[in-house]
């Protein structure tokens, strides 16, 4: 069995008290016995205008924010996912919002560059979101070995496009990270029957750090992270209020339920 851990928050402006709330619920998580601990999406900070991740920009391996994680990492001997960090890309004026995967050494194993981009109108008191004005998406899938199984990467808006999973679990994805900062709005209608729909349809783990609250501009986030077993259960959830849930994983287990309950071999198309 290995633990691990989703860790929700309520990021802010101010990049010093963000990166403080995660090192104190990070603490948390390897003290409740966590091997694989996974931040939110924008973890660093939340609610400012969309040009501030400019200026956080790093290089891949180098940088503020992921000195941080992979001294984190290194010093519990966690497997650290770190929520979303801005990376360099290929384009002047625009950024990756990259899932960085460090091992319990504090090494990158991976790297995911968010691939659907929240370009959308919702009902609330932000109503636009144009990711694509400040974020480059990514390309290409991402699975990577823990030592908690294959881990599919995915970031937030990601997880409406039941596709992207289809091909990690191809993969041979056991279990999917869904580091996220869903809308008040729509997270309340849809987030966990999409989690939920994303572990039954792939017999997987789904592993959903999430933001939570009122964050800088008037923007708020439905929160409720959740541990979702291959069967859909709940394994493990936070509705509200910054704060870390565990669970633990069985891959015999999953690979017993695959056996017993063939879905992914049946596939026709
Ligand atoms: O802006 C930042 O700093 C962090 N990024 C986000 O909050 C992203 C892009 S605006 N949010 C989502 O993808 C929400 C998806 C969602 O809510 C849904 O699919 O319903």
């Amino acid at each position: 069995m290995s633990r691990i851990a989703a860790v929700q928050m309520t990021s802010g402006v101010d990049v010093a008290a963000n990166r403080a709330s995660a090192e104190r619920l990070i603490a948390e998580a390897a003290a409740a016995g966590a091997t694989l601990v996974a931040l939110p999406e924008s973890w660093f900070q939340l609610g400012c205008e969309e040009a501030a991740k400019l200026a956080l920009v790093e290089p891949e391996g180098h940088g503020p924010l992921q000195d941080f994680l992979a001294a984190q990492a290194a010093r519990h001997g966690i497997w650290l996912l770190g929520g979303t960090v801005p990376l360099q890309g290929e384009e002047p004026g625009r950024v990756c919002a990259s899932s960085l995967l460090f091992d319990a050494q504090g090494r990158i194993g991976a790297r995911y560059d968010k691939i659907h981009l929240f370009d959308v109108d919702v009902e609330d008191a932000t109503g636009t979101y144009r990711e694509s004005a400040t974020i480059e998406g990514g390309e290409r899938i991402v699975v990577a070995d823990t030592p908690c199984g294959r881990l599919g990467l995915t970031v937030c808006y990601d997880l409406r496009f039941p596709e992207l999973f289809r091909s990690m679990s191809a993969a041979g994805a056991e279990l999917f990270v869904v580091p996220s900062a869903f809308t008040a709005v729509t997270g309340r209608a849809h987030w966990e029957v999409l989690l939920r729909a994303r572990a039954i349809e792939n017999l997987a783990y789904v592993l959903a750090p999430a933001q939570w609250g009122r964050h800088g501009g008037g923007r708020e986030t439905w929160g409720d992270s959740l541990i979702v077993d291959p069967w859909g259960t709940v394994l493990a959830r936070r509705a509200q209020g910054e704060g870390v849930v565990v669970a633990d994983i069985d891959l015999p287990r999953l690979h017993a339920r695959r056996n017993a309950f063939p879905c992914l071999e049946h596939r026709r198309l």
